[in-house]
């Protein structure tokens, strides 16, 4: 039967970048991206814009919401400090398969927790699985119609503490009408619109950074 694209992308990273190097597998997926198959991965642009916030807030906490091939856990585990971990969430098998391989190629499967299952359902547990009190900073990348009720449930589960950082992908393409409006209007988020591209695109995509006030 026909490989899938994440199986592709898999093949490229294994042919064209260096094991234990994160940064070679992220050019490896974005060459392949831009030359072979578009695929939803945050890119280069917005990447860079993920860097930039991951580096300010520096994390001792971190969630990813939607793993899809582990392009963006990669970019987020390369610049954690020593010991931390990022939880990753993930629901599709196939998707965990390729992405556990893609981490591990980087060498930073120490520093990721990929948990296979979806995010309403292992939110409410993070708490008591993983012993974490509270978040400094979630990546949210998953189906634009679950940002909102994500967001409310970090907020009923008490993982959100004064100045944790929330990221979300895709805020104007697809975009996430819903979420948008209630981390702008919220009192108790500020909240910012970064400008960049739809990944390996012209069209114009950004991430929202919004911080929780308590
Ligand atoms: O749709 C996009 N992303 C979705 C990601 C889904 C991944 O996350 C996983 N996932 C989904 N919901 C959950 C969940 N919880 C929710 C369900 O319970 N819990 C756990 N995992 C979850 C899926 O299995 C996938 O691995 C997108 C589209 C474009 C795009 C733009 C323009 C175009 F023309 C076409 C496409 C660009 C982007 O950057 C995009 O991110
Ligand atoms: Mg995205």
């Amino acid at each position: 039967t026909r490989s899938t694209r994440p199986q592709r992308m898999l093949k490229a990273v294994q042919k064209n970048a260096t094991k234990g190097n994160p940064q070679s597998v992220i050019s490896a997926i974005d060459y392949f991206c831009k030359n072979s198959e578009w695929a939803m991965n945050v890119g280069d642009e917005k990447g860079s814009i993920l860097d930039s916030v991951v580096t300010e807030v520096n994390p001792s906490t971190v969630l990813e919401l939607g793993t899809y091939c582990g392009y963006s856990t990669v970019r987020i585990a390369r610049l954690l400090s020593p010991g931390t971990k990022l939880i990753t969430l993930e629901f599709n098998p196939a998707y965990a398969a390729v992405a556990r391989q893609i981490i591990a190629y980087a060498g930073l499967q120490d520093k990721v927790t990929l948990v296979e299952g979806s995010s309403g359902e292992w939110i409410p547990q993070i708490k008591e699985r993983f012993g974490i009190t509270t978040f400094d900073f979630i990546f949210l990348d998953h189906w634009k119609d679950q940002y909102l009720p994500d967001i409310k449930l970090f907020e009923e589960c008490g993982l959100l503490r004064k100045g944790s950082v929330l990221l979300a992908d895709n805020v104007i393409c697809p975009g996430a009408p819903d979420y948008l409006e209630y981390v702008r209007n919220s009192p108790r988020y500020e909240s910012r619109y970064y400008p960049a591209h739809l990944e390996y695109t012209k069209l114009e995509d950004g991430l929202e950074k919004s911080v929780f006030l308590g």
